[in-house]
């Protein structure tokens, strides 16, 4: 199959001036567990600093008051875990009830290797009509099922970084480094999705088309940044973009992120949540150059 290589970024999502929150793109992130909720609280924010007019965070109950009291922006619901650390019925009847809701769903960050990880990704997967990030243990659920990858009922944007990738496909870090875009492409072409594959040079490709990102550098390799990136991504997805455009400015916006911050910061010093202060730079500049 001929692979057309994208070097252009896609339009950028449209702003009209009688916009409101309701018409910027709703989104649920399901992240975060005890000790990770700070990956609950980058990846909402993420989602906020890519423009969506409202940003909701699901985290387990236990830690909904520590994701919430982070940042007043984002709204919270919690999910109410049993002794088995499965979602009550209560809690999932309340989740499911609200998902028509949203222009888009992100799950995996911090949510750790939880009985109620692993259904819930797969039930969503399998059902979810709207776009659906994947990340972290969302795709280490996938990894571990016996069985091949459950068909979607909607766009799915898979963002694995070599070491989730390695799981996801069963074949070692080290191929994978050898011929990234190869790996990339093939499990893009045979699972029917947007697959992100994360690190220095980072691919999306549908299976179809291929874009290496150019933005990023080393002063990335810290916890968190692909939480923050996660966010993003859903956010561009919710505000209507194709899932291989959301991926592709999600990613290029992310790197420009990280250059502005590395350039004041250093590479050293720069942390995930500093990404967040620089998006809205990244946002200038690309906004300057598209009028
Ligand atoms: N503040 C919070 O709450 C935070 C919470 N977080 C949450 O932590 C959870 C665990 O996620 P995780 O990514 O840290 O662990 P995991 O999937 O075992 O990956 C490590 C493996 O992958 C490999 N590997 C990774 N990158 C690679 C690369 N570029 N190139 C090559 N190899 C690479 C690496 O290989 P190694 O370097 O060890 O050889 C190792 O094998 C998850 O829920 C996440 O969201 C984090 O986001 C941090 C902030
Ligand atoms: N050397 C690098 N150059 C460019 N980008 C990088 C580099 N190292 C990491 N990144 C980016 O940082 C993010 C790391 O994501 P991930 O490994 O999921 O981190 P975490 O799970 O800790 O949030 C990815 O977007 C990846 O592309
Ligand atoms: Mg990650």
């Amino acid at each position: 199959m001929n692979i057309q290589r994208i070097k252009d970024l896609p339009p950028l999502p449209q702003r009209a001036p009688d916009s409101h929150k309701g018409s910027c793109g709703k989104v649920l992130i399901i992240a975060g567990s005890p000790g990770m909720s700070g990956a609950a609280c980058l990846a909402g924010m993420g989602a906020l600093r890519g423009g969506s007019g409202l940003v909701f965070v699901a985290t387990p109950a236990a830690i909904q008051s520590i994701v919430a009291s982070v940042n007043p922006c984002y709204l919270t619901i919690p999910l109410e875990l049993d002794s088995d650390s499965q979602l009550t019925s209560e809690s999932t009847a309340h989740l499911l009830d609200q998902l028509p809701g949203f222009d888009a769903v992100a799950i995996g960050p911090g949510c750790g290797q939880h009985p109620w990880v692993r259904d819930l990704t797969v039930q969503l997967y399998s059902e979810l009509e709207q776009t659906l990030i994947v990340d972290a243990d969302a795709l280490n659920s996938l990894a571990a099922l016996e069985t091949p990858l459950p068909d979607a009922a909607g766009p799915r944007i898979l963002t694995p970084h070599p070491g989730e990738f390695s799981r996801l496909t069963n074949v070692s870090i080290k191929d994978i480094s050898a011929d990234r875009e190869t790996h990339a492409i093939q499990f893009a072409q045979k699972h029917q999705v947007v697959l992100v594959l994360k690190g220095a040079g980072t691919i999306v490709t549908d299976g179809t088309q291929l874009a290496v990102n150019q933005t990023g550098n080393a002063g990335m390799a810290t916890g968190g940044t692909g939480d923050v990136l996660t966010g993003l991504t859903t956010s561009l997805a919710g505000q209507g973009m194709s899932p291989f455009d959301a991926a592709q400015l999600g990613v290029y916006l992310h790197g420009l992120a990280g250059d502005f911050a590395a350039d004041d910061l250093s590479q050293p010093a720069m942390i995930a949540a500093d990404l967040l202060d620089y998006i809205p730079d990244a946002w200038r500049e690309l906004i300057a150059e598209t009028n």
